[in-house]
């Protein structure tokens, strides 16, 4: 008897595959991903100057280290925390560097108990307002999202906490990783100036768990030159992962200006990262959720499961990271509204029309 087979089924359509792509100017890096890049954008002596103090500085950062998996690792580079002072004309209910926000300070580290943090020296100071100027400039050609902070009547983006990196020869590196919204809040401006030697900054698009089958992710590698800067615009740590690779090579960089008129220029292998952001004060340490432990939560985009397409966070417990991997478990989504925060863009919307 013949059996009579159904004829086999039409090889479902996968996603194409994509290769890498090197994203060589800020034209690319506009088109394809949601941040901007900004050459030259200090004066250069600035950014020399500000390349010695940081360096100078980053002698004294550490390694930061946690649990994964039963296992003590160490960050293959050195990092470090700063936090702005500002005047009273800024009009700020609370300073940033105030005691409560000491506790942020120890969550850069992966709640690791550290010295208080160390206020910008001038010369960032310096930078800083350069760079808000830039990051000003760029927002207002863009959409603004519903959950970005809608606080500021005037819309001004402004930065009230730095973080440095440094990374040493081709190998030091930070992995994939989107960053922790703890403080920063749902949709936050970055804003990230490389100083020192060109390193690969890499973006990787998150597909949401709903769109795997109709298409696939694709690796953006942006080569960074000294004294550029990287705007990682509202939707970056939504959509996307970034990593600096290590690499099998790199060029060394040669300061344009000696450190004093007496000495020589030294070419150098160091990269200088510092990423300027915005604390916002509805995430204020006092308002994080704590878990069973006692300590406060960490906050994270859910990149993988939108909800009915909508963004999604998730409040967490993150004293694995600490305590020898042990975690207690705790999980809960953000409700910005039933807990109380904002405003946000949206409210400011929803105020204006109403
Ligand atoms: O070095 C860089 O450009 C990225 C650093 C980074 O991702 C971070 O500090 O969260
Ligand atoms: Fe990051």
């Amino acid at each position: 008897m013949t059996v009579l087979r159904p004829p086999p089924s039409p090889a479902k359509d996968t996603p194409r595959r994509l290769p890498p792509l090197t994203l060589a100017n800020p034209d690319m890096v506009a088109k394809h991903t949601p941040c901007t890049l900004h050459l030259s954008v200090l004066p250069p002596e600035l950014a020399c100057r500000l390349f010695y103090t940081m360096l100078d500085e980053s002698q004294e950062w550490k390694r930061n280290q946690w649990w994964l998996f039963e296992r003590l690792v160490e960050s293959p580079h050195r990092t470090s925390f700063y936090v702005r002072r500002f005047s009273a004309s800024d009009g700020d209910s609370e300073d940033v560097a105030g005691d409560a926000w000491q506790e942020a300070a120890q969550y850069w580290y992966n709640g690791r108990s550290t010295q208080p943090p160390r206020h910008f020296p001038d010369v960032l100071e310096e930078a800083c307002t350069i760079v808000e100027r830039v990051v000003n400039e760029e927002m207002k050609k863009r959409r603004r999202y519903p959950l970005e902070w809608g606080g500021d009547s005037l819309g001004i983006w402004r930065a009230n906490v730095a973080a440095a990196n440094c990374y040493e020869g081709a190998k030091e590196s930070v992995g994939a990783h989107a960053d922790q919204l703890t403080y920063l809040g749902p949709y936050p401006t970055i804003a990230s100036i490389s100083l020192g030697t060109t390193r690969t900054f890499r973006l990787r698009e998150t597909i949401p768990s709903d769109q795997r089958d109709v298409r696939q992710a694709r690796t953006f590698n942006i080569p960074l030159p000294h004294n550029s800067l990287t705007i990682m615009h509202a939707s970056t740590q939504e959509r996307f992962k970034h990593s600096i690779p290590p690499q099998s090579t790199i060029d060394l960089y040669r300061p344009s200006y000696p450190r004093s008129m007496a000495s020589p220029i030294e070419p150098s292998n160091c990269r200088i990262n510092i990423t300027f952001r915005f604390y916002r004060p509805d995430f204020h340490p006092s308002t994080i959720p704590r878990c069973k432990c006692g300590i406060p939560t960490v906050l994270r985009a859910d990149q993988k499961n939108k909800q009915d397409g909508s963004d999604k966070y998730w409040w967490h417990c993150n004293a694995a990271a600490q305590n020898e991997g042990k975690d207690c478990g705790f999980w809960k989504v953000l409700d910005i509204k039933a807990e109380g925060r904002g405003p946000c863009v949206q409210d400011a919307l929803e105020d204006s029309a109403g």
